[in-house]
């Protein structure tokens, strides 16, 4: 059986890889990622960036170990084409034990996960959810600490911790969400848009949290995001998804001022629109 080898470089290894969605209601076969290649380094944070519907999410899901997760058939990820490792774990008719171990050293936050947080807990026990999942006997007091570090980087006061996700704004939901990944502390993290529906005074929060993860640790990063602060914060390689192929794919400055695709061309345009120049001159 293979075991997650936590530090191996590169952390996530994709050659001309395919995803399909199973047939079902009376549709055939979805091919939602199309022949793609590409890794990510030990400690490499990669942005996925791309229109709505051309994959990421897929891609994002499969190389965290979700991909066959979901609670309906028709939401499961199959691997049709190519290969993937994830830390030497190879992804092709991976076994449930193996999938378990994998997905104890990969985070994954999906998008809205702020929204799907469990309704019964406070606060605390969510945070403590998954090391409770794998562990009954865990130390609260030493993990206490930690959790007390993130509440001050996201600007949550402790008195949260006790508060029922009903109680709390969706932005609050969203960074207790992102906190809940780190619990576990991830070799790789893999996140659907974090800052998604969060307002511009709490996203640089969530972007300060994961800029404290990491330098605190060697975690590899793959990132949805078209957070413009995300993207300069933590990203130096981007990739560009279109359609479920990769279209660009490279330095994050480069691509933006030398792409030669024009999706790539929209995007970087809508990007600067917003603030990329001035990170690009910084
Ligand atoms: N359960 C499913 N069954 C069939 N097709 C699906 C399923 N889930 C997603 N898809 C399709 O797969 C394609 C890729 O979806 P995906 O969510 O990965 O895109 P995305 O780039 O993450 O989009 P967004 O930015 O809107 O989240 C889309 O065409 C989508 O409709």
């Amino acid at each position: 059986m293979a075991h997650p080898v936590v530090d191996s470089d590169p952390t996530i290894n994709v050659s001309d890889l395919s995803l399909s969605y199973p047939a079902h209601a009376g549709g055939r076969e979805f091919q939602a990622v199309e022949g793609v290649t590409f890794g990510v380094g030990r400690g490499e944070v990669v942005a996925l960036l791309g229109e709505s519907g051309s994959g990421k999410s897929t891609l994002a899901r499969f190389l965290a170990g979700r991909g066959p997760d979901a609670g309906e058939k028709a939401a499961r990820i199959k691997l049709t084409g190519g290969a993937a490792t994830v830390m030497n774990v190879p992804m092709h008719r991976m076994s449930r034990r193996t999938r378990s171990r994998l997905t104890a050293y990969a985070g994954h936050l999906a998008q809205d996960a702020g929204a799907t947080l469990t309704p019964e807990l406070n606060v605390g026990d969510i945070l403590f959810e998954p090391i409770a999942e794998r562990n009954k006997n865990f130390d609260r007091d030493v993990l206490g600490e930690k959790i007390a570090e993130m509440m001050d980087i996201v600007a949550l006061p402790l008195a949260k911790l006790q508060e029922y996700p009903y109680e709390l704004s969706k932005g609050q939901r969203q960074r207790v969400a992102v906190m809940r990944t780190l619990m576990l502390d991830p070799a790789l993290l893999v996140v659907d848009e974090p800052t998604l529906g969060v307002d511009a005074i709490n996203r640089p929060k969530i972007v300060e949290l994961l800029k404290w993860y990491r330098e605190r640790t060697t975690a590899s990063m793959l990132l949805i995001s078209h957070d413009i602060g995300m993207l300069e914060a933590l990203v130096e390689d981007v990739l560009v998804m279109q359609h479920g192929r990769l279209v660009g794919h490279g330095d994050i400055n480069d691509i933006f001022r030398q792409a030669d695709h024009g999706y790539v061309q929209k995007l970087a345009q809508a990007l600067r629109a917003t603030a990329y120049d001035e990170i690009a001159d910084a």
